[in-house]
């Protein structure tokens, strides 16, 4: 069917089974990231831009406005459903993050709280993301006669301090199956894009080129996860330990044998960890990495950072997290890099859980949303050359003159990322760290690494060498 719904938003005409499919492609190959796809479709069509994609409707959002439109009200608190959606869960709707309603509910309050008992947030957690930054670092000034990977350098370190909330115990840094565990992870989040990707629109291409549409990919991915993850819960198992839960995983055991609920069940267990460490490691790993990028672009920049951490923390003394409040221009630092690259360009994927007006548009229900948060970021009526890189603008004046709304790195409202004091801890700390243990420079030959990155759900680096030289 070619007609549009009844007063949706504007956008490109469609042809029927495809939809926008090869105007999208098209677009893509010219402009190479999905997040710029829309933006293109924002400068033609306006804030709210409606589309179809293969089957489905999908509503895209441009600016702090429509944005927080979205992620704010009842009736957008949903996430698509499809193909895609599920293929890491069993073929169900479970998890935490692609399933809305009651389960959701009940799931994600279950873990926020059980994570909480378990340190998240508190002084154990802080304790343990300092442990493993001072550890990280002791590998690296090992290391620091050779060029050192850092795209992928802090994957492990990063998990870490999330897996001993689920399951009470670290890896080593050389670990070989988490490395090659990461490693999936890391392809999983470029295979597609928040629209759930080709995969989602045509589900039987996985017939077809089960290869070149990804489902291979996918497939492999979660069964070795789920391989993994079952182990480790058949282990907590048969440690017993009735009444005293010690992680995640236990007390989650523990709520499934009381049978008060049946959405507690071993594959929405699995589902749970997979989300958590999908959502927790990818993003925050790839920010860091980019954060090692920008350093060697503005090497004024990571001075000035240093002379700060020398003066508030010495030059002998180790920074912690308890130093966050006395280093404005690091955090400026930081959040000016966060808006520049915009790891999840797109955030997650919302769902109309019933029809609803939007700006004056019709969205039925059952559309996918999109919320461009590059769009946000990049506006220039609230930023100033959006595509400077100036830490300047969150400090003084202009800094405390930026609204909520207006830097939206972890989402917004019911459904903003559940990880973020996690992912702002470990942020900060192995940033400052690594600048304040060693100068970072270029490895020989070759030009500087990439500002922009590989497409992909996450923006993530290409694969690039750093030369650390102790301080
Ligand atoms: C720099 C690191 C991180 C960034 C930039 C980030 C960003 C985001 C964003 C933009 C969303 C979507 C919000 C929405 O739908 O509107 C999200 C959701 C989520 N994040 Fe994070 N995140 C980070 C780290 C983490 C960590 C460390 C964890 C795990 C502890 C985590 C767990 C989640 C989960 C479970 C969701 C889904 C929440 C739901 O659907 O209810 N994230 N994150």
């Amino acid at each position: 069917d070619v007609r549009r719904p009844k007063n949706y938003p504007p956008g490109p005409q469609w042809i029927p089974i495809v939809g926008n499919l090869f105007q999208f492609k098209k677009l893509l190959g010219i402009l190479g990231y999905h997040h710029l796809v829309w933006q293109e479709l924002y400068d033609r069509y306006g804030e709210i831009v409606g589309t179809k994609l293969g089957r489905k409707l999908v509503v895209t959002v441009f600016g702090e406005e429509a944005v927080t439109q979205v992620l704010t009200r009842e009736e957008f608190e949903g996430r698509p459903d499809g193909f895609f959606f599920r293929v890491r869960t069993f073929g169900k709707r479970q998890g935490l993050v692609f399933c809305d309603g009651n389960l959701w509910k009940k799931q994600r309050k279950f873990s926020v709280q059980r994570l909480k008992k378990f340190g998240y947030g508190g002084k154990l957690m802080l304790e343990n993301v300092e442990g493993e930054a001072k550890y990280l670092m002791e590998t690296f000034l090992e290391k620091s006669s050779e060029p050192i990977y850092m795209h992928d350098a802090f994957d492990v370190s990063v998990v870490n301090v999330l897996w001993m909330m689920i399951a009470g115990e670290r890896f080593a840094l050389g670990d070989a199956r988490l490395k090659k565990l990461m490693t999936l992870i890391h392809d999983a989040f470029k295979i597609t894009d928040m629209s759930g990707g080709i995969l989602n629109h045509m589900p039987f291409l996985r017939f077809i080129a089960p290869n070149s549409c990804g489902y291979n990919k996918v497939v492999n991915l979660t069964n070795r996860i789920s391989d993994f993850l079952e182990e480790t819960i058949q282990s907590h198992k048969n440690y017993a330990n009735d009444g005293h839960p010690r992680d995640l995983i236990d007390a989650f055991l523990e709520e499934m044998k009381s049978e008060n609920d049946e959405t507690f069940t071993e594959e929405q267990l699995i589902s749970t960890c997979i989300d958590l460490l999908m959502a927790g490691s990818e993003t925050t790993s790839n920010t860091l990495s980019f954060a090692v990028i920008y350093m060697l672009e503005y090497p004024e920049v990571m001075e000035k950072v240093q002379i700060e951490l020398d003066d508030v923390v010495g030059r002998n003394g180790s920074p912690r997290l308890s130093d966050t409040g006395r280093l404005p221009y690091t955090n400026a630092v930081l959040k000016e890099i966060q808006r520049l690259t915009n790891v999840p360009p797109v955030g997650i994927a919302h769902r109309a859980v019933k029809t609803a007006e939007l700006l004056g548009y019709t969205i039925p229900e059952d559309t996918i949303l999109i919320t461009s948060l590059y769009s946000v970021h990049m506006d220039p009526k609230t930023w100033k050359d959006p595509f400077i890189f100036r830490p300047e603008r969150f400090l003084g004046e202009e800094g405390a003159n930026i609204r909520d709304k207006s830097f939206l790195p972890f989402g917004y409202g019911k459904r903003q990322c559940l990880g973020i004091s996690l992912a702002k801890a470990n942020y900060f700390l192995f940033f400052v760290s690594l600048l304040h243990s060693f100068n970072l420079e270029k490895a020989a030959g070759g030009p500087l690494p990439d500002l922009k990155g590989i497409d992909g759900i996450t923006l993530s680096p290409k694969p690039f060498t750093v030369k650390l030289t102790p301080r």
